[in-house]
């Protein structure tokens, strides 16, 4: 005889299953981290501490939980319990002294391909192999020999900026460096250069897609249930998914050209792609792997760079002084006529410090995390391997018992001698460790590259348009909240 479950039963079966899953994802992990020995602020069911502040303002609730809770505290992001650590010795340890422990970073998107190829998602001995294979891509040769694209983008920067300027018009300078660091790694990563308006919008489009994900339901079923994302996102209005796709096959369409090409020994340009197509001596990248990180780096250099050049823009017009010394410097160390180079770039002592100081007070990259493999005790501080490490950026840039009135621009904190007073791990715009940023280099090449060619036809001037200060508003970095509106006075 088949049983048939009444009405009544069907009911407390749910309610059994809700009560164990909100026991799973909300009191277990909250009651893990009190056991920790942590204060904790109250989570919230399924969003955890996520919503404790508004998702745009994320950076100030890192600055009010540090001076609620101290520099380690807990929190849920979702069901994940965090331990947020922003005291220097800890994260000497978790970053550098303790690596082996930290070593991989907690997954967000590996459920989606070619996301969990990428060296930001890969863990362990598989992160290793990518890493060491990438990184000579990234070092100061490498660089040198793809200088000349970047130099292209520059020039087309300036050209925008000097049609503002004679039109009179005002532009969105954000969205301009966004262009620019846009079309850098286009055309390094991906081997790409735009044939068309129509071409850049379709790609500038696709690329914005990638990690545009906020905190939100769409996040949880990213995190949570990839499968159910794959169907639900573009169904929503999603780009995530649309986006991957078509950057997947552009990409796949370039790397397929470069073989042929490399198989009748016709030259290929010298840019990221064909370096990490011909990367390693006994062990190479396949091309499923190749795809994958020239995705990740389109991603992580193309809105990371921009926010940091359009913040260093916004800080050198609003304070005129300093953006005159930068000046003098480059007129002093570069005619106009002398071509940008590496290591012109290079030899910019007052900018580079102008540089730091920008990514101090304006870190794009506003948090990160690691992974826990075991559970051990760093410093008194007892860790599990069921929580995760949050590392709150903004929030360690900006404790004034570090940094005193940190929200003055000040780029002497960047001397030599200031910068050895310090812990390195008080400062960590590209993180620090084994695992750090690989593209810092490239970053800062961008950064400088356009600022000196920049200043070298303009100065940046505050109109009635510009914020000031600077509204910010996080998403997957942090970004100017309203863009860059600057004034031009041709030199
Ligand atoms: C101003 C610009 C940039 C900032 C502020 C930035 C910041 C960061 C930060 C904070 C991390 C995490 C580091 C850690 O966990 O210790 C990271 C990782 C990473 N970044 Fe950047 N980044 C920038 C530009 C770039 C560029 C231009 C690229 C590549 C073209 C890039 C590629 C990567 C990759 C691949 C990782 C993962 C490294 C790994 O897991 O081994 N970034 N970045």
């Amino acid at each position: 005889m088949n049983w048939i479950p009444s009405t009544s039963q069907i009911l407390q079966l749910v309610l059994v299953g809700l009560a164990w899953y909100l026991y799973k994802s909300w009191i277990r992990p909250y009651r893990l981290l009190r056991k920790l020995g942590l204060k904790v602020p109250f989570p919230k069911p399924i969003v955890g501490n996520l919503m404790d502040y508004h998702p745009a303002v994320q950076h100030l609730g890192q600055l009010k939980n540090q001076e609620k809770y101290g520099r380690v505290y807990g929190g849920l992001f979702f069901s994940i319990p965090a331990i947020w650590v922003s005291e220097p010795n800890l994260l000497k340890s978790v970053c550098i002294k303790n690596f082996s422990n930290f070593s991989d970073r907690y997954s967000l998107v590996n459920g989606i391909e070619p996301f969990g190829e990428m060296l930001l998602e890969l863990k362990g001995t598989d992160w290793k192999r990518i890493r060491n294979i990438l990184l000579p891509t990234f070092s100061a040769s490498k660089l040198k020999a793809i200088m000349p694209f970047i130099d292209k983008a520059g020039d087309r920067l300036v050209a925008t900026i000097l049609k503002a300027e004679q039109d009179g018009q005002s532009i969105d300078l954000w969205r301009t460096c966004g262009k620019f660091t846009m079309e850098v790694i286009l055309a390094t990563a991906f081997g790409i250069e735009f044939e068309s308006k129509e071409h850049e919008e379709k790609l500038t489009n696709a690329a914005r897609g990638l990690f545009e994900i906020s905190p939100g339901p769409l996040q949880f079923l990213l995190i949570f249930a990839p499968s159910l994302f794959r169907v639900l996102e573009p169904k929503l209005g999603g780009q995530f998914m649309n986006s991957t796709h078509y950057l997947v096959k552009t990409c796949k369409q370039v790397i397929k050209e470069r073989r042929r090409n490399m198989a009748q020994g016709i030259a290929c340009r010298r840019d990221i792609l064909q370096q990490m197509l011909e990367a390693g001596d006994s062990d190479k990248l396949n091309d499923k792997e190749v795809v994958a990180q020239a995705l990740l780096f389109l991603g992580a250099g193309y809105e990371t760079t921009a926010n940091a050049l359009a913040f260093a823009t916004h800080s050198l017009a609003t304070n005129p002084e300093i953006q005159q010394r930068v000046f003098d410097e480059i007129s002093d160390k570069l005619s106009e006529t002398d071509s940008v180079d590496y290591d012109s770039v290079g030899d910019l002592p007052y900018l580079e410090m102008v540089i730091a100081e920008t990514l101090r007070m304006y870190p794009p990259v506003f948090h990160f995390n690691r992974d826990i493999k075991e559970d051990m005790e760093i410093d008194g501080l007892q860790v599990s391997k069921e929580a995760m490490i949050g590392i709150p950026v903004y929030a360690i840039h900006h404790d004034p018992k570090i940094w005193p009135e940190p929200e003055q621009f000040r780029p002497e904190r960047f001397t030599s001698e200031e910068k050895s007073k310090r812990d390195p791990c008080t400062y960590l715009p590209f993180g620090n460790g084994p695992r750090n940023c690989i593209g810092m280099r490239l970053a800062m090449v961008e950064v400088k590259l356009a600022i000196v060619k920049i200043l070298q036809k303009v100065e940046l001037i505050v109109t009635k348009e510009t914020d000031v200060p600077i509204q910010l508003k996080c998403g997957t970095t942090l970004s100017p909240a309203n863009g860059v509106h600057v004034g031009f006075r041709k030199r």
